[in-house]
């Protein structure tokens, strides 16, 4: 009798296996893994990074499978045609985006651009978005800034180049200041960093608070999927997450308030704002406050402003880096790209925007890049707001959905040597033609608005650099390749040192810029 109350654990096990499969099939809901604990449901399969831990659980349960992160039902897709599904078929369902912190406190409590749900708020910020500021025509317009950031960038590089017997440069920040003077000039049009900074008190305020906002997301991360550990130490993130926002709320406050009284007195804040032709993001967002002064509020400008610089700046930055670190590792294609600029650009000028439409193989290299390391390997997560079917399984309402891209692009089913760096591969890629199988930008309506300023931006500084400049590793070691994590951004982990020396007949160009 009493070896049979031994058997009672095995036995409420087994069924609870049982129930748990009949359950799930009954429900016809995607595949699961067993089991799902308590509380933190699926969370002990997550390793670090994230999009590798899930990129593995994918590859035992399929390309579509159903996981409980702590209180919220998740699903998880790793195939092009189950993201296909996802960004066609149901994309105004999964047009949402779920409720959590980030959203709440940097997200001016749902209503930015990247946090707000489906709807006509939505619409309206993606409209101006597209047609105000990131329009073609926009982005064309302020090319000079593109190329006047790009020149300070090589001046900087090649006066380290000489001017050091090491001549190796930390292209982390070198890099992340080039693309954040780009977008902060299109938006306010000022510096942060570098030579000519107007104001450094100013530019270090925003690096520490980028800083902090971009150190306090993955905390908030676990209190959105497990409340309770608000009461198990975590209290203290909101109330960071609130002083944060206060800081970005009041840098944009003072911009908008000094970009206001430089108008009315006359004097724009940079050159290239000549009379309303080049106006800055800013100034049309002033423009249009005042044609309808209700709907655009300054808190909705100050809430665009800060959203476009967080997601125009580190994107393009990581991406960069990641691209000189395969260059430099593989010096054959580096060799590759340097022989098509000289080829089409020559050697007597500097790259210009213009010139990267016929720069075939540098627009691979970013590809390649983008291939293997997706800035946000994980998309932004949505959320479902009706109950529909991915892949003949229901998918409940109020599902977050994670589309793990950079699992799509290093897929063997999908890309061939899928951890090797072959631009080539890229060569005759027809886009978005050939479905989901390539989409470090998303897909569908919540694709990333920026796609086209992006590859202009990458473009330029990826042509220009290998234009002027040839490329080493620091030492001879192998680059150290580690993916940091995060649900939003893959950084490189160790900073990538280069040593950079002027190509000999680059020489007399560079030091007349
Ligand atoms: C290499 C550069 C970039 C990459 C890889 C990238 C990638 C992405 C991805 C994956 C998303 C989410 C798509 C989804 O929800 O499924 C996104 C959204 C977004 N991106 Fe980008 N992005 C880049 C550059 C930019 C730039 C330059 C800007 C603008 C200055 C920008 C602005 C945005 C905005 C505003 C959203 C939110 C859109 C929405 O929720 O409706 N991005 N981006």
């Amino acid at each position: 009798m009493d070896s049979l109350y031994l058997y009672f654990p095995v036995l409420f096990f087994v069924l609870y296996i049982i129930s748990h499969h009949f359950l799930h099939k009954l429900q016809n809901l995607p595949p699961s893994p067993f089991p799902a604990l308590p509380f933190i449901g699926h969370l002990y399969l997550l390793g670090k990074p994230f999009h590798r831990a899930l990129f593995k659980v994918s590859s035992r349960y399929g390309p579509v499978v159903f996981l409980q992160f702590g209180s919220r039902p998740v699903l998880l897709v790793s195939s092009p045609s189950a993201a296909e599904e996802c960004f066609t078929k149901n994309d105004i369902i999964f047009a949402n985006r779920p409720d959590f912190l980030s959203g709440k406190y940097f997200g001016y409590n749902f209503t930015s651009l990247a946090w707000s749900s489906y709807g006509e708020h939505w619409r309206n910020l993606r409209r101006i978005s597209s047609l105000e500021v990131l329009s073609s025509y926009r982005i064309q317009t302020l090319s000079s800034i593109r190329s006047d950031e790009i020149n300070y960038l090589i001046r900087r590089l090649f006066r380290v180049s000489i001017e050091s017997s090491e001549n190796i440069v930390e292209m982390k920040s070198s890099i992340f200041n080039f693309t954040f003077n780009v977008i902060s000039r299109m938006i306010a049009g000022k510096r942060y960093h570098g030579e000519k900074v107007e104001n450094s008190k100013e530019a270090k305020l925003f690096q520490e608070i980028s800083k902090d906002t971009l150190t306090t997301v993955p905390k908030a991360n676990i209190l959105d999927f497990l409340p309770f550990m608000r009461w198990c130490g975590l209290h203290s993130v909101e109330e960071k997450m609130m002083e944060v926002q206060e800081k970005r709320d009041n840098f944009m406050k003072k911009e908008i308030e000094e970009h206001r009284q430089l108008k009315t007195s006359g004097s724009f804040p940079s050159a290239e704002v000549v009379a309303g032709k080049k106006k800055t993001i800013m100034e049309v967002l002033l423009d249009l406050q005042k044609t309808d002064p209700e709907y655009y509020t300054d808190e909705t400008i100050r809430n665009l402003m800060l959203v476009l610089l967080q997601a125009g700046s580190d994107t393009s930055a990581v991406t960069l880096e990641w691209a000189f670190s395969h260059l430099l590792d593989n010096l054959e294609i580096l060799k590759k790209a340097q022989a098509e600029i000289d080829n089409h650009v020559g050697q007597d000028r500097l790259i210009d925007e213009s010139d990267l439409a016929q720069l075939h193989y540098i627009r691979c290299i970013i590809n390649e890049t983008l291939r293997m390391h997706p800035a946000a390997p994980l998309l932004v997560p949505h959320l479902s707001s009706e109950e529909c079917n991915v892949a003949s399984y229901r998918v409940p309402r109020g599902t977050v959905l994670l589309v793990n891209a950079w699992g799509i692009h290093h897929d063997p089913k999908v890309w061939e040597d899928p951890e090797k760096f072959y631009p080539d591969r890229f060569i005759g890629f027809e886009g978005i033609k050939e479905g989901c199988k390539f989409i470090p930008f998303g897909s569908g309506r919540r694709g990333c608005p920026g796609e086209n300023l992006a590859f202009h931006v990458i473009g330029l500084a990826l042509g220009s650099l290998l234009q002027c400049f040839e490329w080493e590793k620091p030492n001879r070691g192998s680059i150290d390749m580690s993916e940091g994590t995060g649900f939003t951004l893959s950084p490189k982990v160790q900073p990538l040192l280069a040593k950079c020396s002027p190509r000999p007949n680059m020489v007399k160009l560079l030091s007349e810029i």
